[in-house]
């Protein structure tokens, strides 16, 4: 016993001491000058000063004062250089709790080296802003791989989570910005995003929110949904897209009138509650009537009432067309192929720059963030729809 005390407490010093050395070692703004001057952004009359350090719950902010003559462009150019600088040496994972799992029955000395050889990669973030001086605030995280939904996640209305960013969640109201381009090459969270985002909204919608499903994957996705009573059309081929999309211009055109004529500008100015989306899985197998209908509800849609999510595995620029992109300002973007296809979606590429993590998308509104969405389990989303399922009438349901 006495001895295992002894043991602790020397390996406890042995962790301290490791701890101070790795922190002193790991200094960031020592780190932040080196590299801005490796990079040449200094003058003849010196290099960024530090200001002030600013430990914050999250992060360090780290403020300086850079020399007349350079920009905060050129730092910002220069942002790769400063995250891989700053992550450039990975930590031993080395901690107490480690030492204190120790079996002093077994091989101790091989149990202390794989502490000491267990190194944890750094994964630090930076945000880098100007005010007349320049901050580097520093997240120790990146983002994780696996979000699971929860219902803190929820928002109100008509606003939906969309993903994290290292610091929080971002969300997006449909009462802003309308309608939304989902895209991703196969297999990065797609179709699992969309299930997220019908769940979410009959959730915080559910008296207000008219459904119109397309999914022309077979209908396996997007299916589960269309015996809810919030939905009013679904279509799993292409000729019933066509109707459905028929249909749903028919009833735009009706309220638009219906608008018009008593002189309100949008349904929300009319005090109606009630909004339609309409979702899209897989956008490019529609014919190019359904296209142009599709763009005509992107561009005079969202006075009536009408939400567009539009999705597609193959971004071009048929089947993005250039109206359907002037009038979506929100797109969600998973990884991609090539840079052609992001910038079909993002006006820029990048998305083929994503790690190969499903579920990591950029998030473009008004800039663009990296985030991961959500998950949500297929139990959680029977839990949602369970109470809003119709009574089946003899002869199945006709949506
Ligand atoms: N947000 C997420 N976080 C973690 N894992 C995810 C996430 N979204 C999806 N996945 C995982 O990725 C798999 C594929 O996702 P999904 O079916 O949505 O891809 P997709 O892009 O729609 O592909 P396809 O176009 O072939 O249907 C899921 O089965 C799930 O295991």
């Amino acid at each position: 016993m006495i001895y295992e005390i002894l043991t602790t407490s020397s390996m406890a010093a042995i962790a301290g001491s490791t701890y101070f050395f790795r922190n002193k070692n790991s200094n960031d703004h020592e780190k932040i000058k080196t590299i801005a001057d490796a990079a040449g952004l200094k003058t003849k009359e010196g290099t960024i000063r530090i200001y002030r350090k600013v430990k914050k719950k999250d992060y360090t902010e780290y403020i300086y004062k850079i020399p007349l003559g350079l920009s905060f462009k050129q730092f910002q150019e220069h942002k790769q250089l400063f995250i891989d600088g700053l992550n450039n040496k990975s930590q031993s994972d080395i901690n107490l709790k480690n030492f204190k799992n120790i079996d002093w029955k077994g091989d101790v000395i091989k149990q202390v080296k794989d502490i000491f050889n267990n190194r944890v990669k750094l994964d630090k973030q930076i945000e880098m802003e100007y005010d007349g001086m320049l901050r580097f605030k520093i997240y120790e995280k990146g983002l994780d791989t696996m979000y699971p939904f929860n219902e803190v996640m929820l928002q109100n209305k008509w606003v939906v989570p969309i993903g994290y960013t290292y610091k929080d969640l971002l969300t997006h109201d449909f009462e802003k910005r309308p309608h939304m381009i989902v895209a991703g090459a196969t297999g990065f969270g797609k179709s699992e995003f969309l299930k997220l985002l019908v769940s979410v909204l009959v959730k915080q919608q559910p008296n207000h929110l008219r459904l119109h499903l397309i999914d022309l994957k077979g209908g396996n996705e997007l299916g589960p949904f269309k015996d809810m009573k919030q939905c009013v059309n679904f279509a799993r081929e292409s000729k019933g897209a066509k109707r459905v999309l028929e249909d749903i211009q028919k009833d735009m055109n009706r309220k638009l009138d219906d608008l018009f004529e008593k002189g309100i500008k949008d349904v929300k100015r009319a005090g109606q509650q009630e909004r339609d989306f309409v979702f899209i899985d897989e956008s490019a197998d529609l014919d190019e009537d359904s296209r142009d209908i599709v763009v005509d509800i992107a561009r005079r849609g969202r006075s009536a009432g009408y939400r567009l999510i539009y999705a597609t595995q193959y971004p071009t620029n048929e089947t993005l067309p250039s109206q359907v992109r002037a009038n979506i300002g929100a797109r969600v973007c998973f990884r991609l192929e090539t840079n052609t296809q992001s910038r079909a979606v993002l006006d820029e590429g990048g998305a083929e720059e994503l790690p190969e993590i499903e579920g990591r998308a950029i998030f473009r509104r008004v800039k663009n963030h990296i985030v991961q969405t959500p998950y949500i389990e297929e139990k959680e989303i029977d839990e949602i729809i369970g109470p809003h399922i119709r009574i089946k009438a003899k002869g199945g349901i006709q949506c």
